[in-house]
């Protein structure tokens, strides 16, 4: 695909204006209008899928230094990452106040508040805000920033742990839905128990590979059990009166959505956007010349009209430039589908469409087909995407069973399959030894299989990979 993905990644975000990372504080950029609109789209189907069981809220986004500090683990996994406020104008605040960089320690103490009995189980509440963490790792516009502008985070709480193992189900449902809607690919496994979050009995993830071969953790599913139930006193009051903790779950997404969108559909031309998420799902570009003009146009701006009444964004390149730098513009804008209309397509009462997925021209009559024959190649087009993200995710997952083998099948671009007998000190010995990070547990393994470094029966299939 491309040579230096990292070096495209940043060209493409600023050439397409999606964000602009010069705002003078590292870690922090501002989305610019196109990006803004992916975005939008993007956090749109989301809300789409959760609102069907959830309710969406918005919290404060200031938590109290004594809120934050009470789970144990939790404070401990984010206190190196917390940006704090210590003054109000002249004044120091009688108590430090973080910035959320993750909303649980806001939340929970009015989960306290709010469930009293078990009729007021479960909630099921969900937020969309910018969440801050003083990343000290390498800082990457929309894969690692400071300010995590586009942070989707789902807070449960339910009477019994079967409801709770449930809503993780449900998550996951929801999140693979989520992640098709752009054809984005993805490998859903286990964190193992060190690098679960912070307070989390375990957490499930969704993690992508990207075209140079590291892979991107683009979703969490954590099941919380009663950790913070019993931190933050969250009990009700059960059917046969007896007092219980609630259980609950939390699942996180952010920017990197965004950015596999980008990454994984990008070529060297620039964007190839999944229909969903595209500002402009066709855009028109008429070929105009002195003659003709006034009908080219009128035939654009009825086109247009047609495909915005079924639904469709779309835009006409009437710019008084050279048609060849219109292409190239939206070529690298990765509209899904041009049509483009001149004074002889006019005559022959055609329009010729380019998919951006692959591109070959085709011929399209200007009759009452034109809207459904546009749909269909946006569907092809989509269809097109996914398939290819899937067959590379496919290509790019190697299963090996020499332990030796591991560095350099990741260092030709792969996430590694691996039988693992499950032992925390074996794993970290498997990092140790490979210098790279075991994904999780991605299924059982088979029966008879031995673990890659103890030799011991193994109990399940890993993944490991070189991670962003
Ligand atoms: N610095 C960052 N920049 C961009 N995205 C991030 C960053 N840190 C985390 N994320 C994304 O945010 C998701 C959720 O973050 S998390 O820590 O795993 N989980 C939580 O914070 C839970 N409270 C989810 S409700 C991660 O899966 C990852 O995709
Ligand atoms: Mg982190």
């Amino acid at each position: 695909m491309v040579e230096n993905f990292s070096e495209w990644f940043h060209d493409i975000l600023e050439q397409a204006n999606i964000t602009d990372s010069r705002y003078p504080i590292k870690g922090m950029a501002i989305w610019m209008p196109y990006g803004f609109k992916i975005r939008k789209y993007m956090l749109e189907r989301i809300k789409e899928l959760l609102d069907k069981d959830h309710e969406e809220v918005l919290f404060p986004l200031l938590v109290p230094e004594s809120e934050l500090a009470k789970e144990g683990e939790h404070v401990k996994g984010f206190e190196e990452e917390v940006y704090w406020v210590t003054k109000g104008g002249k004044n120091d605040l009688n108590e430090k106040l973080a910035l959320r960089p993750t909303s649980e320690t806001a939340i929970y103490p009015m989960y306290a508040l709010w469930i009293r009995s078990h009729i007021d189980l479960p909630i099921k509440y969900y937020q969309v805000v910018n969440t801050f963490r003083y990343e000290t790792k390498h800082t990457r516009p929309l894969i690692r920033v400071r300010e995590i502008t586009t942070f989707k985070e789902a807070h449960t709480a339910h009477a019994t742990k079967g409801e709770s193992d449930e809503q993780i189900q449900d998550f996951i449902e929801i999140y693979k839905e989520f992640l098709d809607s752009f054809g984005i690919p993805y490998m859903i496994s286990k964190r193992p128990s060190w690098d679960t979050f912070p307070g989390a009995d375990y957490t499930m993830a969704f993690d992508t590979i990207m075209p140079d071969g590291k892979t991107l953790q683009i979703g969490t599913i954590h099941n919380l059990g009663q950790t913070f139930a019993k931190t933050f006193d969250i009990t009700f009051e059960d059917k046969d009166g007896e007092h219980k903790y609630i259980y609950q779950t939390c699942a996180g997404l952010s920017d990197r959505v965004v950015a596999s969108i980008i990454g994984i559909h990008g070529d060297e031309k620039g964007l190839r956007l999944p229909p969903l998420v595209s500002p402009n799902q066709v855009t028109i570009i008429p070929i105009l010349f002195k003659k003709g003009k006034e009908e080219v146009m009128a035939k654009c701006l009825e086109i247009k009209e047609d495909l915005e009444n079924a639904g469709l964004r779309v835009n006409i390149d009437d710019r008084d430039i050279r048609p060849g730098k219109k292409f190239f513009d939206w070529e690298l804008k990765g509209t899904p589908l041009k049509l483009e209309i001149g004074p002889r397509d006019l005559e022959n009462n055609i329009t010729i469409a380019m998919r951006r997925d692959e591109g070959e021209k085709i011929e399209l009559t200007l009759d009452d087909n034109l809207v459904d024959n546009v749909k269909d190649l946006l569907d092809k087009s989509y269809e097109n995407l996914k398939k290819s993200a899937w067959d590379f995710q496919k290509e790019h997952v190697k299963f090996t069973e020499d332990i030796n083998e591991i560095a350099e099948l990741i260092e030709a671009g792969n996430v590694v399959a691996f039988n693992w007998c499950g032992d925390d000190e074996c794993g970290k010995e498997i990092e140790e030894k490979t210098g790279y990070d075991i994904l999780g547990i991605h299924e059982d393994a088979e029966e008879g299989a031995k673990c890659i470094l103890s030799g011991d029966d193994a109990k399940y299939l890993a993944l490991i990979a070189k991670t962003y």
